[in-house]
Formats: C-alpha cells, structure tokens, sequence
C-alpha cells in the first residue's frame, strides 16, 4: 500500500512539472490517437472521462465523439467506490462538479448506461508501466467497474509518457488495460481475459 502511494505520488509530481503549454500540446497529441484507434472507431457507446487536476484534456474527444453520433457516456462517483456511468447530450448542460469536483453526468437527470452497452472504456491513471498495469488514484473505482464490463470491451488508458514507469506496483485486485496512449505513442497489451 505505502509502496502504491510512493509511486502515485513520484508519477503525479512528475506530471504536475509539465508546463500548461505542454500539457496541450501534448493533450491534443494523445487525442488524436485514440480518436484513430480502431477499437474507438468501431465503437458505437464510448466512455470516456472528463479530465480534472493536471491530467491529459479530454474534452476534444468528447465532443468529437457526440458530433460523430456514437453514445457518450461519462461516469459519476457514487459512495463505496462505485461508478455510474450515465449518458450525457450536451458537455455543458448535462454536466455538473461531482464529489471530487470532476466534471460528471448532472444528478438530478441520470441516464443510466448499461455497463453492458459500452465497446470503449477510456481510463485515468497516476503511472503507468510497459506490461499494461495501472495505478490510480487510490479509490479503486475502475477496478471494481471493470468487473461489469464485458471481457471484449477496450479499455484504454491515457496518460503523458512521464507517467510511464519501468513498473508499477500492483495488488491481485488490480485489473490490466488493453492499451496506453500517451503523447509518443499508443501501447497495446495481450488481453488475458
Ligand atoms: N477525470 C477523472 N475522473 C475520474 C477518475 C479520475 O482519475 N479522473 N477516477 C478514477 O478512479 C474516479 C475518481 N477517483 C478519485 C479518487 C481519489 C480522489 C482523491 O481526491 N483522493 C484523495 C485522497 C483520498 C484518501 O486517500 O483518502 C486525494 O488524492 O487527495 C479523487 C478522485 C472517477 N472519475
Ligand atoms: N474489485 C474490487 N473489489 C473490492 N475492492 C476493491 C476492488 N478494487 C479495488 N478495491 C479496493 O479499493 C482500494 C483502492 O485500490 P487501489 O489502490 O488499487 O486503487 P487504484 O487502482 O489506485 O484506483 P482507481 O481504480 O480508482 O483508479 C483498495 O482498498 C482496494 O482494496
């Protein structure tokens, strides 16, 4: 655990050093690539998040996946580590601060997604490593949602290649992503499910 909160903590100051200049430019980069990612293309509901602190913009994405007609769906922090994950319209009128002060699917108007329904998962992280383990944040709420995914839906993670670590430390909890997009490039992994 200490371990897991050292490595959260050296990968987040890492990426709080990028300059905001960098943090765009390299956030329009990684963007782009998931956007021609096969798996994107072909998916017709697509979650994505929408990015708060220092993490890799995100909203391009989101509206270029309403503007191409595929469901969007953005998950809401519920107690007990849960994510709801909800289909939202509009980035601005269906959205609203959530727990932790991220942008999340408005409440009092949830349009629940059937964890079923989504072909395309796009997952946050602290540090990442070359054998497709994931480090978040320490709520654990990815984890436990990927267990309601089914096995085929791609679950890909962004982050800026300073997050990228030779290893990160992992529990038997921890679940692996299929690819990593960073600025210099996409990563895929064997999927063991
Ligand atoms: N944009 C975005 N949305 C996301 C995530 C994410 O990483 N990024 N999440 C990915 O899972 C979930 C939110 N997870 C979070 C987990 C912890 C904290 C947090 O502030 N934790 C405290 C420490 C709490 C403690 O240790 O008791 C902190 O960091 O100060 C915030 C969000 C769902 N939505
Ligand atoms: N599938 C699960 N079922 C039950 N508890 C879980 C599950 N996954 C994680 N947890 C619990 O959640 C807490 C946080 O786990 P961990 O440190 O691995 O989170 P993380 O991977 O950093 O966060 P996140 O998945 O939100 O990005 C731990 O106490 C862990 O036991």
């Amino acid at each position: 655990m200490d371990r897991k909160k050292e490595v959260r903590t050296l990968a987040l100051n890492r990426r709080a050093a990028l300059s905001e200049n960098e943090r765009r430019l390299k956030s329009r980069q990684i963007q782009s690539l998931v956007a021609a990612l096969p798996e994107y293309k072909q998916a017709r509901t697509v979650m994505l998040f929408l990015n708060f602190r220092d993490e890799a913009e995100t909203t391009g994405l989101a509206a270029q996946t309403l503007a191409e007609g595929k469901g969007l769906v953005l998950p809401r922090c519920a107690p007990g580590g849960l994510l709801i994950p909800a289909f939202i319209h509009d980035l601005d009128q269906d959205v609203e601060p959530g727990t932790w002060g991220i942008r999340e699917p408005k409440k009092d108007c949830l349009r629940e997604a059937n964890p079923e329904s989504v072909d395309f998962v796009l997952v946050p992280g602290a540090a990442f490593d070359r054998q497709g383990n994931r480090l978040g944040y320490g709520g654990g709420y990815y984890d436990r949602f990927f267990a309601r995914l089914r096995p085929m839906a791609a679950r890909v993670a962004i982050g800026f290649a300073v997050q990228v670590l030779p290893e990160v430390p992992v529990d038997e909890h921890d679940q692996k992503i299929d690819i990593l997009v960073t600025e210099e490039g996409v990563e895929r992994f064997h999927k063991t499910r």
